[in-house]
């Protein structure tokens, strides 16, 4: 058994789509798992529509919604000659379970809501892509993830229980004689039914979690990049490819926020020792990244780029030491509002937060620390990262910049800038 996953990028378009058959019919006699993404920055816009909804503008979310509509029957129409009505049905179901909720008005939290809108992307990308395949000669199931993924009920970061999506994940797979099962990334559902999402970008841990299950031979990440490279093509079309990567240093990648694989993925394949391939899905005979247990030296500088960061000074109230009790009772507001710091720096009577800008977050984290601290905001910031760095590198990457703040160990240097 074999899993792939296919991203946004790999089906925003007729074209792209076409190209996943040709690559899977390389791969007709084996058996494969295919977890698909939404199609392009469809999340993005469904965020949009349960954002219009949450705020009390119906009318604007389902207008954005209708767009939203439009694309997949325009892609579907397209694609589909003799599957298309009963697509079109089935399309139609998930339109009318999203347009029944935004007819509502909101009572309860955003996050519930956002899962129940935001998990329509993949129903409708698979959906489509499932017909177009049967129809072009490429045998598969459709299968609703929703039935297989069980998770807790914290929507928009979901947690997975292992024992039930085990179980059903084997007895899917028994029960099922075609040789591709195909099914949506990112989503899953609760005891209750409630559609959930595991965190954006999290159809590669979908992937994951199937691959660990099955005990699968490999898990491949097919892509619009060569594989993974030592920094973002799109920003430095100088980036090397890096042809052959351990479990270690991609969690580190992945940890300082490199886009390239979502940081869950990397320990349901680490346990199992199981091989992921990042390939390129526009030339399936580029050999791409196999990333595995193998310890792999010699790595070119590898830079990530965070941008939208916000620095939270944090400031002792009366001049005692930022001790043990305000630290934990800082983690545990962390934890409460579900915020991971991408870069802690720790003082005798202050301490900065470096955190992604969700507005709403950091307003809350910043009303909670300011019952134990003086609390500043500074906005607009990007963090840089450089691992196996150079002193020459960040010389040159630094030079121009205001330097707001600066962690340094032996093999990574991370720059707060704006
Ligand atoms: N280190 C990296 N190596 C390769 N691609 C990267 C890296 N960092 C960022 N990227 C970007 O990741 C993009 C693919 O990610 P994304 O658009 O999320 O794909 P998908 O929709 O397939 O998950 C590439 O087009 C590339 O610009
Ligand atoms: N569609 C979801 C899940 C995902 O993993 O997407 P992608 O494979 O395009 O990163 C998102 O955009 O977050």
């Amino acid at each position: 058994m074999k899993v792939f996953k296919f991203g946004g990028a790999s089906v925003n378009s007729v074209e792209r789509i076409q190209h996943i058959k040709d690559i899977l019919l390389a791969y007709k006699n084996e058996k494969l798992i295919v977890i698909i993404s939404a199609m392009g920055k469809t999340t993005n816009a469904l965020e949009k529509v349960t954002e219009a909804f949450y705020n009390g503008k119906k009318e604007e979310a389902l207008q954005l919604f209708n767009v939203i509509k439009n694309n997949h029957l325009t892609t579907a129409k397209y694609l589909l000659v003799t599957h298309y009505n009963a697509c079109y049905e089935q399309l139609n179901n998930f339109f009318t379970e999203v347009e029944w909720l935004l007819h509502d008005k909101p009572v309860q939290e955003y996050d519930y809501y956002y899962d129940q809108v935001v998990c329509c992307g993949e129903l409708l990308s698979t959906c489509i892509i499932s017909y177009y395949l049967n129809e072009a000669g490429v045998a598969n199931k459709w299968v609703d993830v929703r039935d297989i993924i069980r998770t807790d009920d914290n929507f928009r970061e979901a947690n997975i229980d292992w024992d039930y999506t085990s179980k059903k994940t084997i007895q899917l797979v028994q029960e099922n004689d075609n040789n591709i099962i195909l099914t949506q990334g990112f989503i899953g559902s609760t005891d209750e039914n409630e559609s959930t999402t595991l965190g954006r970008e999290g159809s590669d841990y979908t992937a994951a979690v199937f691959a660990n299950i099955l005990n699968a031979e490999s898990q491949t990440i097919w892509k619009d990049v060569e594989g993974v490279m030592s920094a973002d093509p799109k920003q430095f079309p100088d980036a090397q490819l890096m042809p052959e990567l351990s479990f270690d240093e991609v969690i580190e990648m992945a940890y300082y926020g490199a886009q390239v694989i979502h940081p869950k993925t990397i320990k349901p394949l680490q346990n199992k020792g199981i091989p992921l391939h990042v390939k390129c899905f526009l030339d399936a005979s580029l050999p791409g990244t196999i990333i595995y247990k193998k310890q792999v030296k010699n790595l070119p500088p590898v830079i990530i780029i965070k941008e939208k960061q916000v620095l939270m000074h944090l400031h002792s109230q009366d001049f005692s030491f930022v001790g043990e009790k305000p630290m934990s009772e800082l983690y545990k507001m962390l934890g409460e509002l579900n915020i991971k710091p991408n870069l802690i720096q720790t003082g005798a009577i202050s301490l900065q937060l470096c955190l992604d800008d969700r507005v709403e977050k950091i307003e809350q984290l910043a009303a909670s620390a300011s019952l134990i601290f003086d609390v500043q905001v500074e906005k607009d910031l990007s963090l840089l990262t450089i691992r196996h760095y150079t002193d020459d590198l960040l010389f040159k990457m630094t030079s121009n910049k205001q330097i707001i703040l600066k962690q340094q160990t032996p093999q990574t240097v991370q720059i707060l800038y704006r």
